[in-house]
């Protein structure tokens, strides 16, 4: 396998694992290039994979060399231009032609990138790269600055549908020191072994961020989820009971939240013997990318997910009909919709960013020509993504290309936010039509109101909320670690959402004090989050889709609210 085979093949992991490039290259002995070598390579292709995306995109290179995957081109190009010694294989390679022979076309796409980012020479592009790597993440992947490193811990699910918190302590993390607070593990060296159980979510615990788990059995089995513990908020707020009815994950891969659902369900379980009039609670999950589908399927069937979990792969959560039969008996949905990803922080789990050039993407002239937004790492990026892996974290929008000018930038970002909160709401929306739902948590990895209160807010001023008495679910009405969670809703971002003629329907405090942030790069450990509760209080459901009080108005099917959906979504 050459230099760069192997390279893809680490970056690729990088991206989808989330673990550091160090950790893998060197981690791994019988690599045939220098371990050196391939560090520095994948080091710098990462750094630099921003922009050589936008010049393979624009070039069309990849349309014309299609044995080339985007991610070997990411590495043969950065070589072609910013290699003193140029690409390591012979002229006459194969490899080498493919990118070679491009020259011309890639390097007039090189220099068109440096301009549009108002840089004169290549220098000083090379400066502005290497700059904005030590303002953020280290391009190798570990976190860039102390204050960064001691903030984050890693987060460990303990997948109790196959084991125990207790099992875990006493055999993967027998060696661990366990303390009692977060910022003991945080501060603690790279490689102490020191462990921190959560005091807000159950089975969920911290370890320093250095711990590199994936290559333990544990995790391989499917006993551990590196799940953030922001993330693990969703499925523990709905509280969702056996024996209460079905649970609905609407956007579902990679499953993070699915299978933390079912282990809800599994635990209550042994606690209780109740078993509704619709037999026994199982969870449905729902995702409509057919690559994700495949991953969440693959990551229920190792978190021993396969009994409690129905999968509707491939299936767009606007097309199903609430009130068909098969969901009589749902009464909570988890909605985990696209979002712009603004709180990830993308370093907490030592992985590195990796752009990857869209291979579908049209050559600059025409693209010009059609005015399409460009989606980086799109259809044609993602098989580079293992769908075998666990550990995968919600898979965010990637940024778009970078604007001329400042005003481009707020404009295109509130034009990217109209069209994600346009889309949640009407998700919500849709959610809210279940006819026997009485529970619903709505999240996103953003810290944009427009994604989070003012989605709240616009739902539960809408006809179907009114309808079918909608309210925020109030913070004395959660389960205990989320009630005692400090970080709330942002108070202006509710009222500023508040429309005058339905302001009376709407308590802003109450809406604000029900809301739950987390705030990214603060002591807590998290990305940022938010998460809300939505509640009606129903009596008895019959099966025609009709609750006790009457309330009925039917949902139409697909056809009449089908949304075409714009290019961001994930
Ligand atoms: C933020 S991710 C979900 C992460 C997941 N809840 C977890 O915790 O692992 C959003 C997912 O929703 C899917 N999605 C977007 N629109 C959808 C729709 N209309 N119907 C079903 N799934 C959708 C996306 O493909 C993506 O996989």
């Amino acid at each position: 396998m050459s230099l760069y085979h192997e390279a893809a093949s680490v970056l690729v992991t990088a991206r989808s694992k989330s673990i550091s490039l160090k950790s893998i290259i060197y981690n791994k002995k019988d690599w045939k290039s220098d371990p050196k070598t391939l560090f520095a390579l994948t080091t710098e292709a990462a750094k630099w994979s921003e922009v050589l995306s936008e010049v393979l995109e624009k070039s069309g290179v990849l349309k014309i060399e299609r044995q080339l995957t985007p991610i070997l081109a990411l590495v043969l190009t950065h070589d072609l231009f910013l290699s003193k010694k140029g690409i390591a294989l012979p002229a006459s390679h194969g490899l080498t032609t493919s990118i070679s022979k491009h020259k011309a076309r890639l390097s007039a796409e090189l220099t068109k990138a440096r301009l549009r980012r108002g840089l004169a020479t290549l220098e000083q592009l090379r400066a502005s790269i290497n700059e904005q790597a030590s303002n953020g993440l280290a391009a190798d992947g570990e976190n860039g600055s102390e204050s960064s490193r001691v903030r984050y811990p890693r987060w460990i699910r303990i997948n109790t549908l196959k084991t125990t918190l207790e099992e875990q302590l006493g055999s993967t993390f027998a060696e661990y020191e366990q303390v009692p607070t977060l910022s003991k593990v945080t501060s603690s060296s790279s490689s102490g072994k020191r462990l921190h159980v959560d005091e807000n979510i159950p089975n969920l615990i911290a370890v320093p961020a250095s711990i590199d788990l994936t290559t333990s059995k544990a995790y391989k089995q499917g006993h551990l989820i590196l799940q953030d513990k922001a993330s693990c908020f969703p499925a523990y707020l709905l509280d969702a009971q056996q024996g209460g009815g079905d649970v609905f994950d609407a956007c579902a891969a990679p499953g993070n939240k699915t299978t933390h659902l079912a282990a809800i369900l599994q635990a209550d379980s042994a606690n209780t013997e109740a078993i509704s009039e619709h037999g026994k609670s199982k969870v449905l999950a729902c995702e409509k990318d057919a690559t994700r589908s495949l991953t969440l399927q693959k990551m229920i069937k190792l978190a021993g997910g396969e009994s409690v979990i129905h999968v509707k792969a491939k299936q767009d959560f606007m097309k199903l009909d609430p009130t068909a039969k098969e969901f009589a008996g749902v009464t909570a949905l988890l909605l985990d919709p696209s979002c712009s990803g603004s709180g990830i922080v993308g370093r907490d789990e030592g992985g590195v960013i990796v752009h990857l050039p869209n291979a579908a993407a049209a050559p600059d002239a025409a693209q010009a020509k059609a005015g399409k937004k460009r989606k980086r790492g799109g259809s044609a990026a993602k098989p580079q993504s293992p769908p075998q892996a666990l550990a995968v974290e919600e898979i965010v929008i990637e940024e778009e290309a970078p604007p001329t000018t400042t005003e481009d930038t707020e404009a295109k970002l509130q034009t990217r936010l109209a069209n994600l909160s346009s889309f949640q709401l009407r998700l919500l929306e849709r959610a809210m039509a279940f006819p026997a739902a009485k529970k619903i948590t709505y999240s996103t990895c953003s810290v944009h109101p427009e994604e989070n209160e003012h989605v709240v807010v616009k739902a539960l001023q809408s006809p179907i909320a009114t309808e079918r008495g909608w309210r925020i679910m109030r913070r004395s009405e959660q389960v205990a670690g989320m009630r005692g969670w400090q970080t709330r809703g942002w108070a202006d971002a509710t009222k500023s959402a508040v429309d005058g003629n339905a302001a009376g329907r709407v308590g802003v405090e109450e809406v604000a004090e029900g809301c739950i942030r987390c705030e990214k790069g603060s002591a807590d450990g998290t990305m940022g989050f938010f998460v809300a509760g939505l509640v009606r209080d129903v009596g008895e459901v019959r099966m025609d889709g009709h609750d006790a009080n009457g309330a009925s108005k039917a949902i139409h099917g697909a056809e009449e609210e089908e949304w075409g959906g714009f290019e961001d979504e994930t």
